[in-house]
């Protein structure tokens, strides 16, 4: 990225993306499966365990006390001669219903509380947010031993308990997420269209909950198997019911006799607990549609990148034959084919095309912002610079002498920091400067990209200025590194049409000070014709036309060119080209 290193988006909360067959895709995910059939079975013996035990559970052999796996019991006896094997199966169904009970209060509690919360705020939340932190303070296994004294060994009674102690960790949560759902446009779209509190919560507030929720209940499952196994270990849990931690305590006070009784239920606990945490982190990875496997350099790695210094007319940047790839359901997708195109030094270059033509996922290629489902298939890289840029690497290149102007200018504005901190850090990081003088120059470069008060803007925080204001501050940290090249990605989409002309002006200007090659995103050919040496045409992911500004505007020879040009009103605006000649996209 450019010296808006510190200028990352933290973005709001995406709208979930619809998702067909979560099941589908889960069962392409081996461990996702093989974590889902442990619990399943988990679930199968707890049910049929009387089907499934070999013996009762309580029926002792005396000859068999201790023994070690034999024909008769298959795991071997413990220090009563019962089978440890039909103990264990038995002992499921303690597992399985401490889990459940536990989760469903501590979900039912947390996730319910928690929307009121975050959705209407104030009292709800003060509340909430109260009694959250007062449970979370407790101590829950000295509570639940209290518990145990106080009315005898019923799991329970335990259980909800356990489960009224969790619930503050879904109340949280929720309440965190619905905060920053509710102010999303769609829910607002959503309220305006007449929909209830009610079924908005229930459509859009929980749906794009729902993922962190899945993944604290296998969570919150995993702590209460293990705690209830914890409690019986502890021997406050009842004799006559066959479980986990009873087996437990039983090796262990047995554990110089026969230590192997220890392993069996050691074992099961550790599986169950796994395969919950492992199918938790499955179904959030499929449902918030994250691809774990595709890791952004692996995908990006077909992209020859070749940094040199520049000689002569050089162009600062040469891209050669790129192609971009999506994965979809029925293989890889191309969305960008062959893009060749260069930018001299000090040029503008007008990258244009209809929406969905391929020219933000050209930049992003170039920038390296292509998100992990998407591939380069295959493609080169030329950055000639004049500055070395340390390590020579595209890395090292980005924010020095590569600057990125985003589309939407709040949004790649952190929230939590004002302008000022953002600047100053993007400047460290990519000048030499110290704290005070980073502070004098991002003043400096405020007051450069037109904003009226430059101490007032330096103090405040991006949703307390304007989006013109936001799009500024933004050319103002891309430039603050005096990159050789800049790459604006639809810089006044965003804007009204004044604030669209001042900041292209602005842009002109800057361009023409420093002299810096400028890549230009855009879907109008007015702001082609405003800004832009020279012009490359892009539909259904290929270059259709490319050329000089004017020519093109003159003899436009492709008809997506002339339909861009239709959609413009007055061509008279071509700017008078100085354009330098002979550079071919
Ligand atoms: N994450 C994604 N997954 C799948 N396909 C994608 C993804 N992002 C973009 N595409 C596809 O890539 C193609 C090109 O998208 P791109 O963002 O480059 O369009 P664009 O020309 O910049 O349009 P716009 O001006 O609307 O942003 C489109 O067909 C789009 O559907």
């Amino acid at each position: 990225m450019s010296d808006t290193t510190a200028l990352v988006s933290t973005g709001p909360v995406e709208p979930p993306r619809p998702k067909v067959g979560t099941l589908r895709t889960l069962a392409r995910r081996p461990v996702a499966v093989a974590s889902a059939t442990v619990l399943l079975l988990i679930v199968l013996v707890a049910i049929l365990a009387p089907v499934l035990a070999p013996f009762d559970p309580d029926k002792t052999h005396l000859r068999l006390t201790n023994s070690l796996p034999n024909g008769t019991y298959w795991l071997g006896g413990d220090r009563s001669g019962r089978d440890i094997l039909s103990r264990l199966i038995y002992s499921t169904q303690a597992t399985v219903q401490a889990a459940l009970i536990a989760t469903i209060v501590a979900v039912l509690l947390g996730v319910i509380t928690g929307l009121v919360a975050g959705y209407y705020g104030r009292t709800a939340d003060v509340i909430g947010s109260w009694i959250a932190n007062i449970l979370i303070a407790v101590p829950g296994i000295i509570v639940l031993i209290t518990l145990y004294a106080a009315v005898g060994s019923n799991q329970r009674v335990a259980m909800v308990a356990l489960g009224i102690l969790l619930a503050p960790n879904f109340f949280r949560l929720v309440r965190a997420m619905t905060m920053s759902v509710r102010n999303e446009y769609y829910v607002d779209a959503a309220r305006v269209s007449g929909l209830g509190d009610t079924r908005i919560i229930a459509r859009h507030v929980l749906y794009a909950v729902r993922g962190p929720i899945i993944v604290q209940a296998a969570f919150a499952a995993g702590v209460a198997i293990a705690l209830q196994a914890g409690l019986e270990f502890l021997g406050l849990g009842d004799a006559g019911t066959p479980s986990w931690g009873g087996m437990l305590l039983e090796a262990f006070t047995n554990i110089y006799i026969a230590p192997v009784q220890l392993v069996w239920p050691g074992i099961a606990l550790a599986l169950v607990v796994s395969a919950l945490i492992v199918l938790g982190n499955c179904l959030r990875d499929t449902l918030e549609g994250s691809k774990p496997r595709m890791r952004r350099k692996e995908c990006a790695s077909r992209l020859d990148v070749e940094i040199v210094t520049a000689q002569g007319d050089e162009p600062v940047l040469t891209l050669d034959g790129l192609a971009v790839e999506y994965r979809t359901d029925h293989g890889w997708k191309r969305v960008v084919h062959d893009v060749s195109l260069t930018v001299a030094r000090g040029e503008v270059l007008g990258l244009i095309g209809e929406s969905g033509s391929g020219k933000s996922q050209s930049a992003f290629a170039v920038l390296d912002l292509l998100p992990a489902e998407a591939r380069i298939a295959a493609g080169s890289l030329r950055l000639a610079l004049r500055r070395p840029c340390g390590s020579q690497t595209r890395a090292a290149a980005l924010g020095h002498s590569v600057a990125y102007i985003a589309q939407e200018p709040r949004s790649n504005l952190d929230p939590s920091f004002t302008i000022g901190q953002q600047l100053v850090e993007g400047i460290r990081a990519t000048t030499s400067r110290t704290k005070g003088g980073a502070k004098a120059y991002a003043l400096e470069l405020l007051e450069k990209v037109g904003i009226a008060d430059p101490a007032r803007t330096f103090d405040s925080y991006p949703h307390q200025i304007s989006g013109g204001m936001a799009q500024r501050v933004l050319i103002a940290g891309a430039i603050a590194p005096e990159p050789e090249l800049l790459i604006a990605d639809e810089p006044t989409t965003a804007l009204d049409v004044t604030v669209q002309a001042e900041i292209l002006e602005l842009l002109r200007d800057l361009q023409e000070e420093h002299g810096m090659a400028v890549l230009l995103v855009t879907h109008n050919f007015g702001v082609v014709a405003d800004l832009c040496d020279r012009v490359a045409v892009m539909k259904s992911g290929v270059i259709v036309e490319t050329g000089e500004t004017q020519q093109v505007f003159d003899h436009p020879k492709d008809s997506t060119t002339r339909a861009l040009l239709d959609a413009i009103l007055d061509v008279d605006v071509v700017r008078e080209s100085d354009a330098p000649t002979g550079v071919s996209a």
